[in-house]
């Protein structure tokens, strides 16, 4: 052991002292916060004295009542910030901090070694600072800098200086592994080390080696959106989750985990990421797929189509003319072109075009769908909503109107005739409550047939009342279907022609007929309905990001967007790994910026790829176009293996031999990634010498260890150590289609690709076979 490690071992030695006394200092703390709130809960009802007789006990009652359950609310949350802290701290234990960086501030005249971790750590005087949090101002110097003048920001300005050293840690179990001063060592071996390494279940925090251009994605506070383009592996979803936990380190008296909503790809995704901001003493943000949200508005309306459904559908049809049909439409409907037809559409049925449904009570009419349209375009607001307020104030008096006339009519006699007792008696407390009854007096009243007459005549009318409250006499569907009407309406909206419009038009009118809401309808759709009858926004959230941005089409930004009308966005992508049908219409992020104008957005490009080695990397970045412009990590690995096989059954048997051969090199989560869902059941009920492997489906809730079996769509946004391509083969992928589902299977593996082709393989694989990237 060198001079400076036993150095460093002393220094980390000392900070573990101090940790281990601060840790016995909270486990007593929270032992006695438990304690006290034990105490609080058994004894809550002993100290208040419950008394209602007078105006003045009932205020003594409810103030007890009050101060009780502010002592508690006071101790649960001191004893919740304990135990946070205390588990942040007993993390720290392992490796309490992994960085260092010797700046001296201009004016002053030596060094001050500031050591960078998971959280900030004093001394137990509370004087120094033994450790700072990676996210605090300064910490920024040690992801931006190399040694030199520096600088980092702080709410007052810039602070300026000179940044002596830098140093990297790796500690294990509270020892030094290793240490590397950044400015003699070449590359990021730290770097390297945590890249190389396998068996990590779930994805890890990367604070201690974040690059520049992902340390400026987490620390960016100025404009409402964030764009990040970034390639396959470049650190979006990791620069994503460490940007959460800088902004809830940053605004901590002001922001919570529950006012951050990350849109993800799927709920395997939801778990796989699930780890990161607990391990870095943060609670998780929420998190929801698009699908959440369409299945939790539109439930009551429609069937609706879920997004891998609709994949599922592109990459398995057999019929081709409505396959390319169906493509036609998903791509129309995601287009830009569609948004503003739509849009176009919409402000003309303040004009004209509105459809509403007949209101009827017990199959007669009380107000006929023409007669709303024309109290509609009768009223002089200038938008939905002013316009839609006179309609349901007229139509809540008409329906009024017609409550009052019922009564009288012999269904309501009967009615009563046939009430159960229970109802019965129901009806008879609530209207002697009402006559101002008090609970022990109820018997003596005496209910008055005419009261209960307009009871139940009311209660039957009620569902009407939340019928027109709802603005279910909007028929949506009609108005959805009457644009694609092309005979009449659709085609005026249209600025451009639209490939197979006509086929279009009646395959969507098929699907509304039926009661079915296409997956590419579903968002178009709600936006109109939204748009039309106002939107249910959740002022609450302040921050949203969205994963896998590629494969959202113009309308679920905009519908996000209007969801969540106080909140920034943070968008990431890769148009590479664009796999819907919508995708060639989606190219770059150019609608989006539109949304929120240039001057608040910023756009960042990451190019730098981690995951993989450097050997898969080259492959998979000449399957896309301007691939080259990805650079790969330094680290390397075995050139990606193809084999060409004969036969399904000499493909299961090479795949098993493989499969046991990188167990045996220690791999412990290996992917057979299949082209869908239906290929992924074939493969897992062939590969029965396999045991212990999983088939991940579209339901699927858990990121799954170990040897699993995935169509590539639901391997978005995950990595394996190894991943084996089931079927390479022309038969799977051929059309450009299909290319970017390929690069985004092949770009799931972080040491070693495996290609197996039945027969010809895919023509995406021949340049590759050509410049010799694989063997
Ligand atoms: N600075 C870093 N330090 C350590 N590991 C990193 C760093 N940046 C990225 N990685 C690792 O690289 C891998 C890919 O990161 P991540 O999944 O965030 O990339 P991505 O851009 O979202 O990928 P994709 O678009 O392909 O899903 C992860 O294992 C992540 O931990």
């Amino acid at each position: 052991m060198n001079d400076d490690v036993r150095q460093e071992q002393k220094k980390i030695d000392a900070v573990l002292q101090t940790l281990t006394e601060e840790i016995n200092r909270l486990e007593g703390e929270t032992f006695t916060r438990k304690k006290e709130i034990i105490q609080i809960r058994k004894h809550f009802w002993d100290e208040i004295k419950v008394n209602t007789d007078t105006f003045d006990d009932y205020l003594e009652t409810m103030i007890g009542l009050r101060q009780e359950a502010m002592a508690l609310s006071v101790t649960q949350s001191t004893h919740r910030h304990a135990s946070n802290r205390l588990s942040t701290l007993k993390r720290m234990k392992d490796a309490p901090y992994f960085g260092r960086i010797d700046f001296i501030e201009d004016g002053a005249s030596t060094p001050e070694a500031i050591y960078i971790g998971i959280s900030t750590l004093s001394d137990a005087n509370h004087e120094d600072f033994l450790i700072y949090d990676w996210r605090a101002p300064i910490s920024s110097i040690y992801y931006d800098h190399q040694p030199g003048r520096a600088h980092y920001g702080t709410p007052e300005g810039n602070i300026h200086g000179v940044l002596k050293k830098k140093w990297q840690y790796l500690i294990a179990n509270g020892q030094l592994q290793s240490m590397f001063d950044t400015s003699l060592t070449i590359g990021d071996e730290i770097l390297k080390q945590v890249l190389g390494q396998g068996n990590n279940p779930y994805m890890q925090s990367i604070v201690a080696t974040i690059q520049q251009e992902q340390n400026e994605i987490i620390r960016h506070d100025s404009k409402k959106l964030l764009l990040v383009h970034g390639a396959a592996g470049s650190g979006k979803t990791s620069a994503a989750l460490q940007r959460i936990a800088y902004l809830l380190y940053k605004y901590r008296d002001t922001l919570s985990a529950n006012q951050i909503v990350l849109f993800s790809p799927n709920s395997i995704f939801n778990d796989y990421v699930s780890n990161v901001l607990p391990e870095l003493g943060e609670e998780n943000m929420q998190q929801v797929t698009f699908q959440d949200y369409l299945h939790h508005r539109l439930r009551h309306d429609v069937s609706i189509e879920d997004p891998y459904e609709q994949l599922e559908y592109c990459l398995t049809a057999s019929n081709s003319s409505s396959l390319q049909t169906r493509i036609a439409s998903i791509q129309f409907k995601a287009s830009p072109h569609f948004f503003h037809a739509i849009h176009r559409y919409i402000d003309s049925l303040l004009q004209s075009g509105m459809i509403f449904k007949d209101i009827s009570f017990r199959g007669e009419s009380i107000v006929t769908a023409q007669q709303i349209a024309d109290t509609f375009y009768r009223s002089d607001g200038t938008t939905f909503s002013n316009r839609l307020e006179d309609v349901t104030n007229w139509l809540t008096r008409l329906v009024k109107k017609a409550e009052i006339a019922q009564r009288h009519l012999p269904w309501a006699a009967e009615e009563i005739e046939l009430l159960s007792n229970e109802t019965y008696h129901k009806a008879h407390a609530y209207l002697a409550k009402k006559q101002g009854f008090h609970r022990e007096a109820i018997s003596d009243y005496e209910m008055d047939p005419e009261a209960l007459t307009q009871l139940i005549v009311q209660q039957k009318f009620k569902p009407l009342r939340q019928h027109i409250l709802r603005f279910q006499f909007i028929d949506f569907k009609a108005l959805y279907a009457q644009f694609f009407n092309d005979s009449s309406e659709g085609k005026q909206w249209l600025t451009e022609d639209v490939p197979k419009w006509g086929e279009i038009c009646q395959a969507t009118l098929n699907m509304l007929h039926q009661g079915k809401l296409l997956y590419e309808d579903t968002t178009p759709f709600l936006l109109l309905k939204e748009m039309i009858q106002g939107f249910e926004a959740n002022r609450s959230i302040k921050h949203i990001i969205i994963d896998e941005a590629q494969d959202y089409s113009p309308f679920q930004f905009e519908y996000i967007k209007r969801l969540f009308p106080k909140a920034k966005m943070t968008v990431l992508g890769d148009f590479n790994q664009a796999i819907f049908a919508h995708a060639s219409e989606a190219d770059d992020f150019h609608m989006l910026r539109s949304i929120y104008g240039p001057d608040e957005t910023f756009r960042i490009h990451l190019t730098r790829s981690y995951r993989s080695t450097k050997e898969i990397i080259e492959f998979t970045s000449q399957l896309i176009p301007h691939g080259k412009k990805i650079i790969p990590f330094n680290r390397h690995g075995q050139r990606p293996h193809f084999e060409q096989v004969k036969d399904t059954a000499e493909l299961h048997t090479r795949i098993t031999a493989s499969v046991r051969k990188l167990q045996q090199q220690g791999y412990t989560s290996i992917a057979i990634i299949c082209q869908s869902a239906k290929e992924s059941a074939e493969a897992y009920d062939a590969l029965t010498t396999l045991t212990g492997r999983k088939l991940l489906q579209t339901h699927s809730t858990h990121y799954e260890q170990g040897i699993v079996i995935i169509p590539a769509y639901l391997a978005k946004g995950i990595e394996f150590d190894a991943v084996i391509i089931y079927n390479a083969s022309y038969s799977n992928y051929a059309h450009e289609q299909v290319r970017r589902l390929f690069y985004t299977a092949c770009t799931r593996a972080m040491h070693v690709l495996q290609l197996y082709s039945v027969g010809e393989p895919s023509p995406f694989l021949q340049s590759a076979q050509r410049s010799g990237f694989l063997q």
